[in-house]
């Protein structure tokens, strides 16, 4: 059983996203894995600047795709869950969240970096330590999904340190800028992704009174009351992201109150593992 559905891609869109490192702001024994996504305000820079084919969606043309039901097998790796939405919206705290409630179930990508290790930090937990040559020859290779540059340094989310956690027998939570999703639409990771809606500016004014929003780069990396300022770009950035990448969310969970967006993101995830989903036919029969 085929069925198609409307599927349109967008071409010579450029983005510059930032990179939020977030070792500053992990409790103890989680780490977040890191974002490109967070903008100088004051001097409309780039902290990072995305490389190579990630600065352009290429393949504009719109088109149908052709897609089948399907369902996990026991016996099949779990399905990489992609995990999308604007700077602030939580998803780290609904990773966090996720991870805590079952740390054998669900596991996060480890990232590769050129800084140098501290002493607190361990190979191949917080970070996989590389040097500058090794890192710019696996870029060269396409080892990463997404990389960039910090202070002088790399840092990336290798396409092995998926592998390695779906190897595990877990679900791998990934969350990425959106136009990275498309590359990971293969029949090895067949992704479901989420996309993390902001609320109404009302509710986050509410919601976020006492939360804090990790600053950019002229702060260090400071985790800061949320501003005016932080919402509304939130929410514009969200409505960038829903109306050029909404055809390839599978569900929207709205992060309003945290701990109903995050009930509704695990009973995502169980449904995941157990019931029927269309996906494209390329991904079964290729
Ligand atoms: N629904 C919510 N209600 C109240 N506070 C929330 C909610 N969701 C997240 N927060 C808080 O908002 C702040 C930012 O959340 P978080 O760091 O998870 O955002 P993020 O999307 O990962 O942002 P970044 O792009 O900066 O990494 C945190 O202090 C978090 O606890």
């Amino acid at each position: 059983m085929h069925r198609s559905v409307w599927h349109c891609t967008f071409r010579n869109l450029v983005f510059f996203f930032y990179l939020a490192i977030d070792s500053v702001c992990a409790p103890a024994g989680f780490r977040r894995s890191f974002r490109l996504s967070r903008k100088d305000k004051k001097t409309n820079k780039s902290m990072y600047e995305c490389k190579k084919s990630d600065q352009y969606d290429t393949a504009d043309v719109p088109t149908y795709e052709e897609v089948t039901p399907y369902r996990r097998q026991m016996n099949e790796k779990y399905r990489l869950v992609v995990l999308v939405g604007p700077v602030g919206v939580g998803l780290n705290e609904l990773k966090r969240k996720l991870l805590i409630s079952d740390t054998q179930h669900y596991g996060v990508t480890v990232p590769h970096t050129t800084r140098a290790r501290r002493s607190q930090e361990s190979d191949g937990v917080e970070y996989i330590f590389i040097s500058k040559h090794l890192f710019e020859t696996d870029v060269q290779n396409n080892k990463f999904i997404e990389y960039g540059e910090y202070k002088n340094n790399y840092y990336g989310t290798s396409i092995d340190s998926v592998r390695s956690v779906l190897a595990k027998n877990k679900v791998c939570l990934l969350d990425v800028q959106p136009h990275t999703v498309k590359h990971l639409r293969t029949l090895e990771f067949k992704p479901y992704v989420i996309f993390i809606k902001p609320p109404s500016i009302e509710r986050l004014r509410e919601t976020r009174k006492n939360a804090k929003i990790i600053s950019g780069r002229d702060d260090e990396g400071a985790a800061k009351p949320f501003t005016e300022e932080d919402f509304q770009e939130m929410i514009k950035s969200a409505q960038i992201m829903e109306s050029q990448y909404g055809h390839l969310f599978d569900k929207i969970i709205v992060n309003d109150d945290l701990n109903m967006a995050f009930k509704e993101l695990k009973t995502t995830f169980d449904k995941l593992e157990t019931e029927t989903y269309w996906v494209p036919v390329s991904w079964l029969h290729s």
